[in-house]
């Protein structure tokens, strides 16, 4: 068992608040390092960000979001065949519409050098897709360092942030320029989502609590979700069957990550392309 995986029965239930205890004493310790007036000052430094949502509204059906995900807490190590900078270049060259990194390095084994570290490497390859910083945000600090790292949008799981915490996480990620892709799991979450008119709406299809994964999840949420908005299917797409339910449930967007780190690298890319295939309309 690999030191970041958890044993999920044994906390059933608890695992976000595993995470969210972790991270309320790593943020302190990341700001006495890096003081926020210095990470606030790098993070009007980085280039403009770029239009995530645009991105995944381009092209008719549900565009592809491919996650640069290492190892989670249920799963242990996920990529045995690592190298986040080769694992983005090969979604961008097979028609992924974005990037998400995890920059967790608890339970994920991400860090924020992976983000940056992409964002060159699509530049260097001229396929500039948008970046999603994707770690358990709850202060303002995070969302500094999600610019300063080159992030173009970032994600809010509502489950975690009181209302309050939403709404002005969700501003100031607006101010920067970035733009925030909106997690929730149930009707009760959708709502508070909703309440702050939150443009991109992901339902996540893993229940972070259980880590059960249901896609009727999207399915279910779907439905309730208003005209205009766009929305991300996330977690448990294992299948392009998968991704055509989800396209025909009306997402614009899939995130999938496990499905595509596990494989070796020269399997890789036809994944994609058939992911990518099975999402267009
Ligand atoms: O690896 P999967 O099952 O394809 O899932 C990707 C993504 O949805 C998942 O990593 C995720 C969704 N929401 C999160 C919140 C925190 C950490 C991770 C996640």
């Amino acid at each position: 068992m690999s030191p970041s995986k958890l044993d999920i029965a044994k906390h059933k239930g608890e695992v976000l608040d595993l995470i969210m205890a972790w991270k309320r004493q790593e943020v302190p310790k990341q700001m006495e390092e890096v003081p926020l007036a210095q990470v606030k000052a790098f993070a009007h430094l980085a280039p403009e960000p770029l239009d995530f949502a645009g991105a995944l509204t381009a092209r008719p059906g549900a565009s592809l979001i491919a996650e640069v995900k290492r190892a989670s807490p249920s799963k242990g190590l996920i990529a045995h065949d690592w190298d986040p900078e080769l694992i983005a270049e090969t979604y961008a060259r097979n028609g992924a519409a974005a990037i998400s990194c995890l920059t967790d390095a608890r339970f994920f084994q991400g860090k924020l050098a992976y983000l940056t570290a992409i964002k060159e490497r699509l530049r260097e390859i001229k396929q500039p897709l948008p970046v999603l910083r994707k770690d358990f945000i709850y202060h303002e600090y995070q969302v500094y360092e999600a610019r300063m790292a080159g992030a173009d949008a970032l994600l809010l799981i509502v489950a975690v942030l009181s209302d309050r915490e939403l709404r002005e996480l969700y501003q100031l990620t607006t101010d920067l320029g970035m733009q925030a892709l909106v997690e929730v799991h149930d009707e009760a979450e959708l709502e508070r989502a909703l309440a702050i008119d939150a443009h991109i709406i992901g339902v996540n299809n893993r229940d972070l609590r259980t880590f059960q994964v249901d896609l009727e999840n999207t399915a279910r949420l779907r439905a309730l979700i208003p005209a205009g908005k766009v929305v991300v299917g996330e977690s448990g797409i294992r299948t392009p069957d998968d991704v055509r339910r989800m396209a025909e449930m009306g997402c614009d967007a899939i995130l999938v990550g496990e499905t595509f780190c596990k494989l070796p690298q020269q399997e890789r890319a036809a994944r994609v392309r058939s992911f990518v295939k099975a999402g267009r309309r």
